[in-house]
């Protein structure tokens, strides 16, 4: 096929072929390569493209059972995803979270499914397993991960290892999976990390060297993949979180650190869980359609002080 011959036209964009970022209004004449994906698109009353911005499809929500994750998966439903499949190592938060996501949004199908994210083999099932349960994967949020506070002197290769397992590589194996299914439906897809502040610098006064580096890492997986997956219309973003108010920041010797954190954050407080919805919505939805590539920091300007 020529160049020419796979170009998507105006017409193409209103009868919903393309993506909306290959809609082309009239006198445009950029060339825009790549599958064409159907998405949801309308007519104005005036006869010209409008898009409703909303989160469609189904979602794999990795850490769903904590609580950035249960928020995040939260405002998907809120936004109009039709199912929802929670992946954590913790059953007894998953089950009374996914019950209470389903009590408040009765028509999405919500799951969970007891899975170790590092695990390559039970990973590579579950995805499968949702495929069959929900009927695609279009949204994939990696939220579990862990923390570590140990002094790097003192640091085991067990803990260092760990810390990368879970956060990093897990992070991966999630978002190979997803998006072998992905390429298998052609219709593209939306996968989010939740990286951090941390990423962008080091935390003080906590010593957190294995975390660190495994946020930082997430970025550059994060950028490598939305490079190489961007021809199958699938996007990879990032958000970074500040300091939010969850147990992951309640934890031993953490007390005079949440004072510091506030004291060097410009709004001079933690966010909450429902504050970082924002970002994982516009990820998520064809609102963020052109958006691949980003990390989005949420974190009341704490980097920047
Ligand atoms: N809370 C913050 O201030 C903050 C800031 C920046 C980034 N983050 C990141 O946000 C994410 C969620 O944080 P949170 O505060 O909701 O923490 P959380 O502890 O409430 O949630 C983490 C979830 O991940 C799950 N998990 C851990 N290991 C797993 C594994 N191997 N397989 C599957 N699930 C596993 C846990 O069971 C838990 O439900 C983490 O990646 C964290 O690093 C948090
Ligand atoms: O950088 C902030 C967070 O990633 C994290 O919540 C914190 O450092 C954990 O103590």
């Amino acid at each position: 096929m020529s160049p020419s011959a796979s170009l998507p036209t105006e017409r193409d964009a209103l009868t919903s072929r393309v993506l909306p970022q290959m809609i082309l209004s009239k006198g445009d004449e950029t060339s825009l390569t790549g599958p064409p994906i159907p998405v949801a698109t309308d007519l104005n009353a005036s006869g010209r493209a409008r898009l409703r911005f909303g989160v469609q499809g189904n979602a794999v929500v990795t850490g769903g059972a904590g609580t950035l994750g249960f928020a995040a998966s939260r405002a998907l439903l809120e936004h109009g995803l039709s199912g929802l499949m929670i992946f954590d190592v913790d059953p007894a938060h998953g089950k009374s979270k996914i019950q209470a996501l389903q009590d408040e949004f009765p028509t999405a199908k919500i799951c969970f499914t007891k899975v170790d994210i590092t695990d390559d083999i039970a990973v590579s099932a579950a995805i499968d397993d949702t495929t069959k349960t929900l009927g695609s994967v279009d949204i994939l949020l990696c939220f579990a991960g862990v923390v570590n506070c140990t002094h790097a002197i003192d640091m085991t290769a067990a803990e260092w290892r760990r810390t990368l397992d879970i956060n990093l590589t897990g992070s991966f194996l999630c978002a190979q999976a997803a998006a072998k299914q992905m390429i298998k439906q052609g219709t593209g897809g939306s996968i989010v990390f939740t990286a951090s502040i941390s990423g962008h610098r080091v935390n003080f006064p906590q010593p957190q060297l294995s975390y660190n580096v495994s946020k930082s890492a997430l970025l550059m997986l994060k950028s490598s993949l939305a490079a190489e997956w961007a021809r199958y219309g699938i996007r990879v973003n990032s958000i970074s979180p500040g300091y939010m108010d969850t147990i992951l920041n309640e934890g031993d010797g953490l007390a005079e650190a949440r004072a510091i954190w506030a004291s060097r954050n410009p709004m001079g407080r933690m966010g909450t869980p429902s504050e970082l919805t924002g970002a994982v919505v516009l990820l998520s939805s064809s609102a963020g359609s052109y958006i691949t590539g980003t990390d989005i920091v949420v974190d009341g300007g704490q980097v920047v002080f």
